[in-house]
């Protein structure tokens, strides 16, 4: 086993979770987003607004697939689903943990959406993004962590569980 990589919904908890896991398993911790902020030096919302989402998503795509760690968690942003080959590459290499909450939470965790900076395309409700994205989470990962109301705590303890189950198969 080489990474951990987190995916999910903007909100359902990857780089809170992301350091933590790190840290309990002796792992390096890189969020995606602050190498993609750093790459551009600019705010992740700046970079949308400057580029358009596809301009994004391209940044997106190369800074991840351009990581070259190992032994590292990697907290994902949620539109990362979108990089195909940024998600081919870690679903060959790495361990891809989806973070899968239902709608209702998610839409309770982000208040404001474009604050954040998230892709959505013009008319888009954060319901039709979640909708369109379930399939795509579905399909890049190795596990999916049905996360519904679990704390911090019990999360982290849920995903690490999965990790040392999976190592011993
Ligand atoms: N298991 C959890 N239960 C409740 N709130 C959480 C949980 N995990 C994260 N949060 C909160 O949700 C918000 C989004 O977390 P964050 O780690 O930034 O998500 P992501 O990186 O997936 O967008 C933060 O305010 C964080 O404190
Ligand atoms: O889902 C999205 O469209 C995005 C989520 C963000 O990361 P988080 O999932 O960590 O919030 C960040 O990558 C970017 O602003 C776009
Ligand atoms: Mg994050």
């Amino acid at each position: 086993m080489n990474n951990i990589v987190l995916t999910g919904m903007p909100g359902a908890g990857k780089s809170t979770i992301g350091v933590l896991l790190a840290k309990v398993l002796g792992y390096k911790f890189i969020d995606a987003d602050i190498l993609i902020q750093n790459s551009q030096g600019m705010l992740l919302r700046e970079i949308i607004a400057k580029y358009g989402d596809d301009g994004f998503l391209k940044i997106e795509n190369d800074v991840n697939k351009g990581i070259t760690d190992q032994h590292a968690v990697i907290a994902t942003g949620g539109s990362a689903v979108y990089c195909t080959d940024a998600m081919e590459k870690y679903m060959a290499e790495d361990t891809v943990i989806y973070i899968n909450l239902p709608y209702e939470e998610i839409a309770n965790r982000l208040g404001n959406i474009k604050r954040r900076g998230v892709v959505l395309k013009d008319g888009q409700t954060l319901k039709d993004l979640y909708n369109e994205r379930t399939k795509l989470y579905e399909k890049y990962c190795h596990i999916n962590i049905k996360a519904e109301g679990l704390g911090i705590e019990e999360l982290l303890d849920s995903v690490a569980g999965m990790i040392i189950v999976r190592r011993d198969l």
